[in-house]
This record gives C-alpha cells, sequence and structure tokens, in this order.
C-alpha cells in the first residue's frame, strides 16, 4: 500500500511519462533517473509545456477514465508536473547508480521495460536488481514492467539486445535481493493470427509483458 506524500524513483523513464500518471495521485515526490541525455530532454520539454513536446493527453484521458473519473484528467496532468521535482542521468549497471546525486532512500521504485535492455547478461540484471533495492526503504514497494522472453527490438531499422528473462528468473533475483510478497502477473504478446496489424515479429521476438509488484523486507 503506498501512502499519500510517498517519495517514488522512476528508474529507465525513457522520454515518457505515462508510467507516472497514476502515481502522482499519491507520490509527492517523483524523481526521474534516466541513462540517455535526449530522453531526459524530452520529460524536462514535456514538464516545463514547451510546444513540442511530446502531448501525453490521451494517456491522461485514459488513466483518468481507468481511475473512474475520466474529467480529471487536465488537473492529474499539472498534479503529474508539480510531482516531478527532478529528472537526472542514471546507470543501473553502477552498483550506485544515481551517483553523483544522492538521496534517502525511497518508499516505491518503479522500472518499465529498462533491466532486460539495460543488462547484457543475467548476472549484471541480478546485480542491476540488487543496487536499485538499496536505494528502496525496507517495507518500500517496487513496481516493474519487463518484457518477458524478447531477444532482440527493433527501433528505427537498428536491431537491438534484449535479455531474454522470464516470470521465474524474476522472482528468483527479487527473493534473493530481499523482497517478500512478490506478485507477477504476465501478459502473453498477441498472437499474430488475432491482429498481424498490431504485431510483426520482424520488429522484436517478444514474448510478453510480466507486471511485477514486490515488497522490500
Ligand atoms: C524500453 S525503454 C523504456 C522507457 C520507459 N520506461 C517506458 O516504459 O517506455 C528502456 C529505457 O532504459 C534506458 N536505459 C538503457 N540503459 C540504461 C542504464 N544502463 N541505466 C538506466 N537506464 C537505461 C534507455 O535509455 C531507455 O530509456
Amino acid at each position: 500500500v503506498v501512502q499519500p506524500g510517498s517519495r517514488l524513483l522512476d528508474i529507465g523513464t525513457g522520454p515518457t511519462v505515462y508510467q507516472l500518471i497514476s502515481a502522482s495521485r499519491f507520490c509527492t515526490e517523483i524523481v526521474c533517473a534516466e541513462y540517455a541525455e535526449a530522453n531526459r530532454a524530452e520529460v524536462l520539454k514535456w514538464i516545463k509545456g514547451e510546444p513540442d513536446a511530446y502531448d501525453w493527453n490521451s494517456s491522461f484521458q485514459y488513466v483518468a477514465g481507468l481511475e473512474g473519473d475520466s474529467s480529471s484528467w487536465e488537473a492529474r496532468k499539472l498534479h503529474l508536473r508539480d510531482a516531478i521535482k527532478a529528472v537526472i542521468p542514471c546507470d543501473v549497471t553502477k552498483p550506485d547508480p544515481l551517483t553523483p546525486y544522492e538521496y534517502e532512500q525511497f518508499d516505491v521504485i518503479t522500472s518499465m521495460k529498462c533491466l532486460e535492455v539495460a543488462c547484457p547478461t543475467r548476472e549484471s540484471y541480478s546485480a542491476a536488481v540488487r543496487s536499485i533495492t538499496r536505494l528502496l526503504k525496507p517495507g518500500g514497494t517496487l513496481v516493474m514492467i519487463s518484457v518477458i522472453s524478447e531477444s532482440f527490438h527493433t527501433i528505427g531499422g537498428h536491431k537491438f539486445f534484449t535479455l531474454t528473462v522470464d516470470e521465474s528468473f524474476i522472482e528468483e533475483v527479487l527473493k534473493a535481493a530481499g523482497f517478500n510478497a512478490i506478485d507477477i502477473k504476465t501478459f502473453p504478446a498477441p498472437s499474430l493470427n488475432q491482429d498481424s496489424s498490431i504485431w510483426d515479429n520482424n520488429v522484436s521476438d517478444f514474448g510478453g509483458m510480466a507486471v511485477v509488484h514486490a515488497r522490500k523486507l
């Protein structure tokens, strides 16, 4: 249970804020940590409301609808802009991913589709989980989305490596890092035969998504 007023760290934010919309109801201090400067610049553009910033309105409308009050989406935008207090560099492959920045341990850490693209081996993935865990308070909450059973993905015609992970590996790594109450829900990739317009296996061999929730002991 995330208490109102909690502090949240998002690891591998990318250029996106969709993943923080719901959190901004409870977390009044959000730190976005991201490796790529271009991605940090995109998030900063959105926070400042610059005219060429990506338009996340449809995501706010969608999330507000899911939460049962569609009319609140514009207020939620202001909320999130106010809650993001910093956008900082981060490297999850380092023992202290936020160095040289220093923060008290966070109440909540979120990380969406980051570790499996940042870590070249299962050992480095486990080490990254341990590093992230040190940034979380005892009793704190970890929420991750992980792409599962993928070995590559393609962006703009460039092919990138993805570390192939699955539910049992993620659970084992979290247990070893000192988490309990581990809940992992997996969602298989849509079948190509079902709707080939939304999936193309030349873009990636994505097998599905795992939504992970765990508590640090
Ligand atoms: C697939 S994107 C996900 C972005 C965003 N979280 C989302 O849900 O759309 C993976 C992100 O991880 C970042 N990343 C890659 N290597 C990293 C590292 N060593 N440390 C931190 N972030 C890293 C990338 O720059 C990219 O923004």
